[in-house]
């Protein structure tokens, strides 16, 4: 990526130390119970249960092992992704994302108004996916967004298509035990994610001639429900611990899932569960590959606290929002440098 220029130079108190502690502390869960029916099953799923509801609580992050998606997947997913980085810029540019589409090929994504430094390859799950055509309100327009795949490597849009069958499955398993942990029907989130506005990104983050001042990702949390995360053996995921507010590397596992709640998440719990801060940082010799799929609802969702998590003692901390134009709104302001704060959450907060 050349230069690291001044777009990409984090504020002094968002630049990442270079000694940062990799934590043994994030949950590791094992899946593999939900791949087996035998004797004691429901006490069984029932401590699952209970394991990630603490780690929900706790962190807000969790890695999940023998979680059923095959190993080979995995490795295609990763090769096909680092065939498509290495190709020269202009051969990427051919499926580039622009301000209309925001699907494909991007190296320009900002993060709370500084550049990151890393280039993506975005697409969905459903093809194609419908958000609205505009952030404003009042419009009911909607856009219709279809994947665009690159010639090279000819492989990549099947296996990406075979990844997301497999991360969907995934997703759904974890959001059904979310759901358990917070005393609710497995299904209770279901409904939600028919017509979903779910994506895949492929992130490759090239070496950085100044890992002291340049962030792959700036600290944000993520919008959507959950976040499911593959990443290479390299790490650079950094999150911010809730007890102490300090920053820790997650330790990668091979074969292994990141999974993180998100804000939709802590808004349905009422703040049972947070979403947790998150960065990247990056390397001054080692590239890095990462591959997130964002489990996000439909673009008509209408987000706010559940009525079984609140009552008279509880009342809802947030306001109704849409989820599309939220989703929108964030989409536009990470496509370029803008002079206005980012769209939050907390923008729905009430007094409560
Ligand atoms: O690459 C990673 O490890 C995390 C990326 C991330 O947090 C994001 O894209 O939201
Ligand atoms: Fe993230």
């Amino acid at each position: 990526m050349g230069e690291v220029g001044l777009a990409f130079i984090q504020d002094e108190e968002h630049r990442p130390k270079l000694s940062i502690t990799e934590s043994d502390g994030i949950p590791v869960i094992d899946l593999s119970i939900l791949n087996t029916i035998n004797e004691g099953h429901y006490d069984s799923i029932k401590e699952l249960v209970t394991q990630i509801g603490d780690a929900c609580r706790e962190w807000g992050f969790f890695q999940v092992i023998n979680h059923g998606v095959p190993t080979d997947l995995l490795n295609r997913a990763f090769s096909a992704s680092k065939q498509f980085f290495s190709q020269a810029i202009e051969e990427k540019r051919k499926v580039c994302r622009d301000e209309v589409n925001p699907l494909g090929y991007y190296d320009t994504e900002h993060t709370k108004n500084v550049r990151d430094w890393k280039e993506v390859f975005d697409f969905t799950v459903e093809n194609p996916t419908f958000i609205p055509a505009s952030p404003e309100l009042g419009d009911q327009q909607l856009q219709e967004l279809r994947n665009q795949w690159p010639k090279f490597p000819p492989e990549l849009r099947e296996t990406c298509e075979e990844y997301v069958v497999e991360l969907e499955k995934l997703s759904y398993k974890l959001l059904e035990l979310i759901s358990m942990s917070l005393g609710l029907p497995a299904k209770r989130f279901n409904d939600f994610f028919k017509n979903q506005t779910s994506f895949v990104r492929l992130n490759h983050y090239p070496p950085c001639p100044a890992p002291e001042l340049a962030l792959g990702v700036g600290r944000h949390k993520d919008a959507g429900a959950l976040t499911v995360l593959l990443q290479d053996e390299v790490g650079g995921l950094d999150v911010k611990r809730k007890r102490d507010g300090e920053w820790y590397r997650v330790k990668p596992i091979t074969d292994s899932f990141i999974v993180n709640v998100g804000d939709i998440i802590q808004v349905w719990s009422n703040e049972r569960y947070e979403s947790v801060e998150h960065r990247v940082s990056v390397k001054s010799q080692k590239e890095r590959f990462s591959i997130p799929f964002f489990f996000n609802p439909a673009h008509d969702a209408m987000v706010k606290p559940l009525d079984e998590l609140t009552d008279d003692q509880n009342l809802p901390k947030y306001t109704e929002y849409n989820w599309g134009k939220f989703f929108k709104t964030r989409k536009l302001s990470n496509f370029k440098k803008l002079n206005v704060e980012n769209i939050q959450i907390q923008h729905f907060k009430t007094a409560n």
